[in-house]
């Protein structure tokens, strides 16, 4: 059995914290970003300390383009694209960084590194394809998206946030995304789906995709999904932050890295999250609100 922590995260605390950008552009960022580029079999494996959320529609070239001029080290996550679209569109993928025109589905100038493909899908020989066809354009790393609630989405069969349902489907596909790439590969996910809301349940998820596959890093929007008709938006509001099942997931789980995501919408609030023994911090809407 696994279990929460006794005492509740005193979300004060965590707020109580100088802010500064100098962190963003500190030598530890630097050095963190530089050790992960250089992660041998003996040495462990990094996550990114600070990255910019994938968003459907937002963190498009364009928006990646400012972002980088912006920050050089944070890592940056490409909006989701459906591993079924890539198989579709394979004709037209070119395998060029710098065609972007022609290509709008995988390329991406190059000084958009450290850049994170995040891909949707349940078919697992679908994503391994996918995990192939992108390997020509050098992305950093590939991640599956397990928290989309969108009924787009996770309505049709076991798709974004409802893979969080089948854990060994998720390990499988890892494994075989794994299998067609050469750099590391993580999965985003909320804490849980529905009434499958329960610490044990977000622990097995985690156990088995992690045991099935050489998934060693989970990035956590620490809110579940509701899937019962209210909008992607909603989802993203209403349910509310439960930031302990994270720090329980980070503690529990020594072997493994944990980034926080979900309403962290300052740089005191990301500093805070790092001293409280975050591995990796996301954020997503207020760094395209206020980039
Ligand atoms: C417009 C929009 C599109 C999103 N698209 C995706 C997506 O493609 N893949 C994904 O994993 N999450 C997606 N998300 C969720 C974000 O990645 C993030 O988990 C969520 O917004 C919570 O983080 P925040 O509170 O920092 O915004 C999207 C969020 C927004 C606002």
């Amino acid at each position: 059995m696994w279990c929460l922590p006794t005492v509740r995260p005193n979300v004060s605390e965590m707020f109580k914290c100088s802010s500064s950008l100098r962190r963003f552009h500190s030598p530890m960022l630097k050095q963190a970003t530089a050790a992960r580029f250089s992660t041998t079999s003996s040495s462990p494996y990094l996550p990114p300390l600070f990255s910019v959320a994938p968003m459907m529609e937002w963190t498009d070239n364009h928006y990646r383009t400012l972002a980088r001029i912006i920050t050089k080290h944070a890592w940056l996550y490409t909006e989701m694209i459906a591993a079924q679209t890539l198989i579709h569109q394979q004709t037209n993928l070119t395998g060029l960084l710098l065609v972007l025109h022609q290509d709008r589905f995988l390329a991406f100038s190059p000084q958009q590194h450290p850049i994170v493909l995040q891909l949707g899908g349940s078919n697992v020989e679908s994503l391994a394809k996918a995990a192939k066809l992108s390997h020509p354009y050098g992305y950093d790393e590939i991640n599956l998206n397990c928290g989309c609630p969108s009924p787009k989405v996770a309505g049709h069969g076991c798709f974004g946030v409802t893979l969080m349902l089948n854990p060994k489907l998720v390990g499988e596909a890892m494994s075989a995304i794994a299998d067609n790439t050469n750099v590391p590969v993580t999965v985003k996910c909320r804490i849980g789906v529905d009434d499958h809301d329960s610490y044990d349940e977000l622990c097995d998820f985690v156990y088995k995709v992690s045991t099935l596959s050489p998934t060693r890093h989970f990035i956590v929007h620490s809110r579940k999904a509701l899937l019962g008709g209210i909008s992607p938006a909603d989802n993203r509001r209403i349910p509310p932050l439960k930031y302990e099942y994270y720090y329980a997931l980070a503690r529990d789980f020594p072997d493994l890295k944990f980034t926080i995501n979900g309403g962290i919408t300052s740089v005191s609030k990301v500093n805070a999250a790092l001293e409280k023994g975050a591995h990796g911090v996301m954020v997503g809407r207020a760094a395209y609100n206020n980039p």
